[in-house]
């Protein structure tokens, strides 16, 4: 394990049985109230869309807004919000996806991403990557093209990895911490 691979895992906070029992939830605002391993985990991303080509950064509400907007403004891209559905003013484009219980739906300005975007999607943690999946959709349904999904941690056991496979086409999937 690298350096800042340490101190990211030293700030991301283990809290057993939230938000329900069985669940270890990564709570990472102890690495965000921390400016080094702050700065550090923006770099690490920044330099990640550097190298995919990225030409805009797409993060996922809530916590992919937090770690993927410094990562636009040092990468000198723009940010693009995918929100949880009824939050955009203007026209949207929206995609439902399920959950361990129930669904939920994901949306986009559509104006916000053109044919010819690279995109590089930015989440705190890739767990059963129905999220995500939902995000590629989306991006994809737009016209524009993912060129890579950047998070924090991948909670391996939960096989997000593997089903994210075919929406990715070969885009890299680059996890900073794997659980
Ligand atoms: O891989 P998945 O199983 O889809 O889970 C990962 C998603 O779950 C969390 O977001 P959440 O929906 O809890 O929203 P929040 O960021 O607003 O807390 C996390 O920030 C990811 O976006
Ligand atoms: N265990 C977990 N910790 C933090 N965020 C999550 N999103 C989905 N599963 C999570």
């Amino acid at each position: 394990m690298t350096d800042i691979q340490e101190l990211l895992l030293s700030r991301i906070r283990d809290v057993a049985d939230y938000p329900e029992p069985g669940v270890m939830f990564k709570d990472i605002t102890p690495l965000l109230a921390d400016p080094a391993a702050f700065t550090a985990l923006t770099d690490v991303l920044a330099e990640i869309a550097a190298n995919t080509g990225a030409t805009k950064v797409v993060g996922l509400e809530a916590r992919g807004f937090i770690l993927g907007a410094p990562v636009a403004v040092r990468a000198g891209l723009g940010f693009i919000p995918v929100r949880k559905a009824g939050k955009l003013p203007g026209a949207t484009l929206r995609q439902a996806y399920d959950l361990e219980y129930g669904s939920a739906e994901i949306e986009v300005h559509a104006e916000d991403l053109t044919a010819g975007d690279r995109v590089l999607i930015v989440d705190d943690v890739l767990a059963t990557g129905g999220t995500a999946e939902a995000a590629i959709q989306l991006i994809q349904r737009a016209g524009a093209a993912v060129c890579g999904l950047a998070v924090l941690m991948e909670l391996g056991f939960l096989g997000g990895r593997n089903r994210l496979e075919p929406a990715l086409d070969g885009a890299p999937l680059e996890a900073l911490l794997q659980v």
